[in-house]
């Protein structure tokens, strides 16, 4: 009989001990269900301990031990203990949220996924040679070809990629053993000098961990380079990691991605798979099988024994961050794997994190720079629009309707980027005073137009438009402010030629839905976008050539100390869709401070000047990067129990904070009041990221150790990003 310490997702830091008849070595890391309680859970077997703390006649044996797959490793068991520690959760609830859910259950995991390497057989060079009647089996023949040895999924995307099923019945197409994965599809571009710099810097660098910061302007192709250093990976028989804020947000790149490696195995990794391909890209990539792991945030915990090079695209991105349960920065820990594994690791942005462009300038980070845009011979064009003065159409100035006439003429788009989806921020009643808000939460109900609802962004509950107000009777309300909808509707008026497209989780709420708009854009069946953030990532469309930001001065004083970085990334990023082929662009940017030095710089491209006084100011006010921080909140349905829960774990912390540990007031959230309950939190910050980890460990286990009125429920979050 053997003991074997399972790590199951509960909410307490213990791992639980059952019996096994067949237990050994070769079961640790491996996906097992047990009973508990009245029920069954499941999690990864940590350890085979000689004795256990229970007596061992009370153990209770495991159900059963999944030993289809290859058992988890080491250096992932490792790694999810340290998140664990890092971010104080308990260990089995960061292996469920690594693994994927069908894995976890221990279920079997489909047979692998059949997406064989394909190649002509000596029938198709026949058909070819022949020089028959053409058809579409024998186009698609031709463009075989041309690729080379190609996966069947990449051949079935080639323009006659349907005829695929028939050429391989004729036995003109057929599956091939052995093509390195490496190989690179035909036409890719010369790489420009900074391209060719960064690469070499990158792969002469004696093999190890490096963390690098790959700062390039947008549109300077670090795409290209991403691609260049995962080419010499995969020759190097090894595997790489890259990882995408959103991969909803870029279905671009996995195409580009693909395409450029027809040969290899791309596993795409993301929370909006389904189960079974979830469960079986992990697996590939656990076996070794996959030889790319393209995916969001959760992938950073895909298992990858031949792992060679890490790379994290648009690094800054907040959606790095997880926002709830185990709340966990994928950059911050892929840094962590790299390291850990040895390997290098490539955090590429135009608009770096503060915290990285400071570890370049501490020489932390190794910095690659990008300075000019690949295609295009310039930067786009910032012109600042002073609104002071001027009477706006529905927010659009004068000079921002007749730059898109100007576009329009051209046959070129143009961009109206505003960060406030729906038709208006509220509807409110100009007799009586009624606004509309949010019966769960302290926020306003959105007006969206389109459906004739009244929505809350926070907590989603949603009612109708009401005919009159609801208070006062009075039939006359207005939607007050300005969203994506009424901007659509405004410049569907002012350009009636033009076809007004506008993008937002709206308008683009499925994957598809999402792909076709982007394929509308690419070509070129829309004149004026109307686009939220969405619209400001990543994205390159070369007739994009002119880019108006509407109502960021919103932004410029809001309370949070990260409120200008984001800002000026985001303008940054936005400003740079425009002009990025041989186009030239120009950005317009309506403000009622055009003086403010954010600005100033935006107006200059100069990041450098922008994340130089900003730092200094984090500097000064003694915020991070130049201290650590965690951020204990509590919510309940009355805001007093989070509070005296919070003034309790304060009280706590005040006794045993040591010197250079900081203990804050609790306040109420800015946004208190969400889903019906009231919330609260509680700052804790220390000069030393050591001091303030040990600290916390400690406190968080006396806190654990509370009994708390059920109603309650309190989060811990290391590194906080909303503060
Ligand atoms: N060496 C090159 N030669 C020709 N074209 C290139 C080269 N490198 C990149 N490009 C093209 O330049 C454009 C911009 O590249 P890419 O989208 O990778 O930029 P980026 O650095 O990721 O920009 P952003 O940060 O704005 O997303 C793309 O159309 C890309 O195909
Ligand atoms: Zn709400």
């Amino acid at each position: 009989m053997q003991i074997v310490r399972v790590a199951l997702p509960v909410p307490i830091p213990q791992l639980f001990d059952y019996t096994s008849q067949d237990a050994s070595e070769e079961d640790i890391g491996r996906c097992v269900r047990v009973p508990f309680g009245r029920g069954e859970k499941s999690g990864v077997i940590v350890a085979l301990p000689a004795v256990s703390d229970v007596d061992p006649a009370r153990l209770k044996p495991v159900r059963h031990i999944q030993r289809e797959v290859s058992p988890l490793p080491a250096d992932w068991l490792e790694l999810v203990a340290f998140v664990a520690r890092y971010y104080h959760e308990p260990l089995g609830e960061v292996i469920a949220l690594a693994l994927p859910p069908g894995l976890r259950r221990a279920d079997a995991v489909s047979d692998r996924e059949s997406d064989p390497l394909l190649d002509l057989g000596p029938a198709g060079h026949a058909a070819l040679a022949a020089g028959r009647r053409v058809s579409r089996a024998l186009t698609l023949l031709q463009q075989l070809q041309a690729a080379g040895v190609i996966r069947r999924s990449i051949a079935r995307e080639l323009p006659d990629g349907a005829a695929l099923a028939d050429a391989m019945r004729r036995g003109w197409v057929v599956p091939v053993r052995g093509a390195s994965p490496a190989t690179a599809a035909a036409g890719q571009p010369e790489l420009t000098d900074e391209q060719r710099a960064a690469v070499d810097a990158v792969s002469t660098e004696p093999a190890g961990f490096v963390p690098w910061l790959l700062h390039g302007v947008t549109g300077s192709g670090k795409t290209e380079v991403y691609l260049r250093l995962a080419a010499r990976a995969l020759a190097a028989g090894q595997q790489v990691l890259m990882l995408v804020p959103e991969i909803a947000l870029t279905p671009q790149l996995e195409s580009r991605v693909a395409g450029r490696f027809p040969a290899a195995c791309v596993v795409s990794l993301h929370s909006g798979l389904a189960e079974g391909a979830r469960s079986r890209g992990f697996v590939q990539a656990l076996e070794g099988r996959a030889d790319l792991v393209l995916g969001t945030r959760l992938s950073v915990f895909a298992a990858m024994p031949r792992l060679g090079l890490i790379l994290v695209d648009e690094e800054h991105d907040a959606s790095y961050k997880q926002q709830e349960g185990v709340r966990y920065s994928a950059r911050d820990v892929a840094v962590w794997r790299a390291r850990q594994r040895g390997v290098p690791i490539v955090l590429g942005s135009a608009t770096p994190s503060l915290e990285s462009w400071h570890h370049v300038r501490a020489e932390r980070y190794r910095g690659l720079r990008l300075n000019a845009r690949a295609l295009a011979s310039t930067l786009p064009k910032v012109r600042r629009i002073d609104t002071r003065r001027l009477r706006l159409d529905e927010g659009l100035s004068p000079a921002l309707q007749s730059a898109i006439g100007e576009r329009l003429a051209r046959g070129e788009q143009s961009l109206v980027f505003l960060n406030r989806r729906g038709y208006a921020p509220v509807l409110s009643c100009p007799s009586c005073g009624w606004v509309s808000r949010c019966p769960h939460c302290s926020a306003n109900l959105v007006v969206h137009l389109a459906d004739r609802r009244l929505r809350c962004h926070h907590c989603g509950c949603d009612c109708e438009v009401p005919h009159a107000c609801p208070v006062c009777g009075n039939q006359d309300i207005q939607p007050f402010g300005r969203g994506t909808q009424r901007i659509e509707a405004r410049l569907a008026e002012l350009f009636p030629e033009a076809r007004v497209l506008r993008v937002d989780r709206d308008s683009a709420r499925t994957r598809s839905q999402w792909e076709s708009m982007l394929a509308q854009i690419a070509n070129g069946e829309a004149d004026i976008l109307v686009g939220t953030q969405m619209m400001a990532k990543g994205h390159d469309f070369p007739k994009l050539t002119l880019v108006g930001v509407i109502g960021a001065d919103a932004s410029l004083h809001a309370a949070d100390f990260r409120a200008p970085e984001r800002l000026f990334q985001q303008l940054m990023q936005v400003g740079g869709r425009a002009g990025r082929a041989h186009l030239p662009g120009e950005v317009l940017v309506q403000t009622e401070y055009p003086d403010h030095p954010l600005y100033r710089c935006l107006v200059r491209h100069d990041f450098d000047a922008f994340a130089e006084s900003a730092l200094s100011e984090r500097r000064a006010a003694g915020f991070p990067p130049f201290t650590y921080q965690a951020m204990l909140r509590a919510d309940a349905p009355v805001l007093d129990d989070a509070m005296q829960f919070l003034a309790h774990a304060r009280r706590l912390a005040q006794d045993m904070a040591p010197a250079g540990v900081r203990v804050f007031d609790a306040v109420p959230m800015r946004l208190t009041r969400l889903a019906r309950r009231e919330r609260g939190q509680l700052l804790i910050e220390a000069d030393e990221r050591a001091l303030l980890q040990t600290f916390i460990g400690r406190w968080i286990e006396v806190l654990r150790a509370q009994r708390t009125s059920r109603e309650l429920r309190w989060q811990l979050d290391i590194d906080p990003l909303e503060v």
